[in-house]
């Protein structure tokens, strides 16, 4: 299984959205990462034929996706980041709407429908209004539309927004359990939520690409070189100002507690095993984008 991205390039009035983008994917899960603008959805929605590149071309095992026609869109399952629901369906009612749009026979369509509920976990649930269900629950039911034909490729536009911690850990769980014979790509701008479970990592800003690692690649980067530390509130401007800040807490006793990432030794604090979202920053910073991170 190979999808290839080649020197995808988009314009819109005249500005450079996305760059020249390369890359290949093979089996596997895919995190999407960079800051707000950098094209991330463009690309997306590119791989999903909903918007046509400007140059380049994507192929999915050496075919074309405009020469694959049909059979590309078949090949093809996504979530956008707004999923437009309709409310007074029930989710059954709604996988069966969907199955219908996109084709699928009535058997199919009777089967694919109990399955894919079944896999996100919804049966108990699947007689209820969608308008009854929480933000997770709806977000399982849009991993259960794009999962109704099968797809080979699984496009996730920021699919963990609005997810509890409890949520999270549950569709972490499913990706792993869907991942199997797939390419997932899967935006986010929460990187805690791919770790352990990306096999790779796609970094963009600003419409480029910035490289693609293994998390392990990433985790290299930083290191020895995250460390902890406890101040006072009223030290934490110096410490903004000096070091480049993965973190900051309000502890219990009023002392913040700060996630240093430094390429030099920080005395005072304690080194701490490095995590993906330190990785993430500390990119981000050699770019000079601190700013454009968002916490
Ligand atoms: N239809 C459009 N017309 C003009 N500019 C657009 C259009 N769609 C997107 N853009 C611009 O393209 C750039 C990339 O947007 P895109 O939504 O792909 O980024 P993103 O990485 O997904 O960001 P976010 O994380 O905020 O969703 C932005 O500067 C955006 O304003």
């Amino acid at each position: 299984m190979n999808l290839e991205i080649s020197n995808i390039s988009k314009i819109y009035n005249n500005k450079v959205i996305l760059d020249n983008i390369s890359f290949q994917l093979f089996g596997g899960i895919y995190g999407l990462v960079g800051p707000n603008g950098a094209g991330k959805t463009t690309l997306m929605r590119i791989i999903c034929d909903i918007l046509p590149q400007d140059k380049g071309y994507i192929s999915f095992d050496g075919m074309k996706k405009e020469d694959l026609d049909e059979k590309y869109r078949d090949l093809l399952g996504y979530l956008p980041q707004e999923l437009g629901f309709y409310e007074h369906f029930t989710g059954e009612e709604f996988l069966r709407y969907i199955a219908v749009l996109k084709g699928l026979t009535k058997k199919e369509t009777d089967k694919k429908v109990q399955e894919t509920l079944e896999l996100v976990n919804l049966t108990y649930e699947k007689k209820k209004k969608i308008a009854k269900y929480s933000g997770g629950m709806k977000r399982r039911l849009g991993i259960a539309q794009a999962l109704l034909n099968d797809p080979k490729i699984l496009i996730l536009d920021e699919p963990t927004v609005g997810l509890d911690p409890m949520e999270r850990i549950r569709f972490k769980n499913l990706l792993s359990r869907i991942s199997v014979n797939k390419v997932i790509i899967l935006s986010t701008h929460i990187i805690s939520d791919i770790e352990g479970l990306a096999t790779e990592v796609i970094l963009m800003n600003k419409g480029t690409l910035k490289g693609k690692y293994s998390p392990e690649e990433l985790l290299g980067n930083v290191n020895g070189k995250v460390f902890e530390i406890k101040i006072e509130e009223n030290m934490y401007g110096e410490y903004n100002e000096t070091y480049l800040i993965s973190r900051r807490e309000i502890e219990s006793d009023g002392q913040v507690r700060l996630r240093i990432i430094s390429d030099k030794e920080v005395k005072e604090g304690n080194l701490v095993k490095g995590s993906l979202e330190d990785a993430y920053i500390y990119h981000l910073e050699k770019e000079g984008e601190k700013n454009g991170y968002s916490h």
